[in-house]
């Protein structure tokens, strides 16, 4: 078995759609170092294309992204959690234990898992619950809890909090920076700048289809280099 699935390496890989190029030509690497790295940009820039291109859910046009690994061990060994919490028609222990369930491991060490899972979330008293009652934030941190249950090497996030209260995303990054902790890598879109000052090793910054600027968090908040992230930063309108 392979260590990691890591590096993966986007080779002048672009996305069309309907005949327009929205993302790309991307050059880019993540390795095993590890850390958080975080997607910005206005709205429409490709961080949410970019995400689901190196997930397997878009594919590359043109060029290549390539893992470190055969196709089903790169599949089996990341994660992807959604802006809108995905929550299975099971109970909440279920969803959780589910992503365990389909790799064979044995249902009841599947589930002693998820119980360990269910108390961390703070959602042990209604582990036996329907999920689809939970509130938003409830769903998000099961949907976290899913994701990290198998340790995965990646872990994609798209907005993870973007619709959620102070402590529901207080407890979405806490479990981020304790994932980072264990050694998974974090690829992950933002619009909240506190948020990324709090968990970024390194921010890229997107613009229109292009990574514009790609630095460690301490030297992209201490002053961006391209003029574009700069206005960004300051919240100037870029169009
Ligand atoms: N299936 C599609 N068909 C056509 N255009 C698409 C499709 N998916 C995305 N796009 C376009 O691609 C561009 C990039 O979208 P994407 O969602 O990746 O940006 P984003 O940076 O994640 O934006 P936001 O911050 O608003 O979530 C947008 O102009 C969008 O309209």
């Amino acid at each position: 078995m392979v260590d990691s699935i890591l590096p993966v390496v986007l080779d002048q890989a672009i996305v069309r759609k309907e005949g327009r190029q929205i993302v790309g030509p991307l050059n880019l690497t993540f390795g095993r170092e590890g850390g958080c790295s975080i997607l910005v940009g206005p709205n429409g820039a490709g961080k949410t294309t970019l995400l689901r291109l190196m997930h397997g859910l878009e594919r590359a046009s043109e060029g290549r992204v390539t893992w470190s690994a055969r196709k089903d061990t790169v599949y089996a060994r990341q994660s992807f959690v959604f802006q809108a919490p995905v929550v299975l028609r099971r109970s909440c222990l279920e969803n959780i234990a589910y992503p365990l369930f389909v790799r064979g491991v044995q249902r009841e060490k599947a589930r002693a898992e998820a119980a360990k899972w269910i108390e961390d979330i703070g959602l042990a008293e209604v582990a036996h619950n329907d999920a689809h009652v939970l509130s938003g934030g409830e769903k998000q941190k099961l949907a976290m809890a899913r994701a990290l249950i198998t340790k995965p090497d990646v872990l994609f996030l798209d907005e993870p909090t973007a619709n959620l209260d102070g402590a529901s995303t207080q407890e979405i990054e806490r479990l981020i920076a304790s994932a980072v902790q264990s050694g998974t890598r974090i690829v992950m879109a933002t619009h909240d700048f506190g948020q990324a000052r709090r968990l970024a090793t390194d921010i890229l910054f997107m613009y229109r289809g292009r990574i514009h600027e790609h630095a460690a968090a301490d030297i992209f908040f201490g002053g961006p280099a391209t003029d574009e992230a700069a206005k960004f930063m300051k919240g100037d309108l870029l169009i």
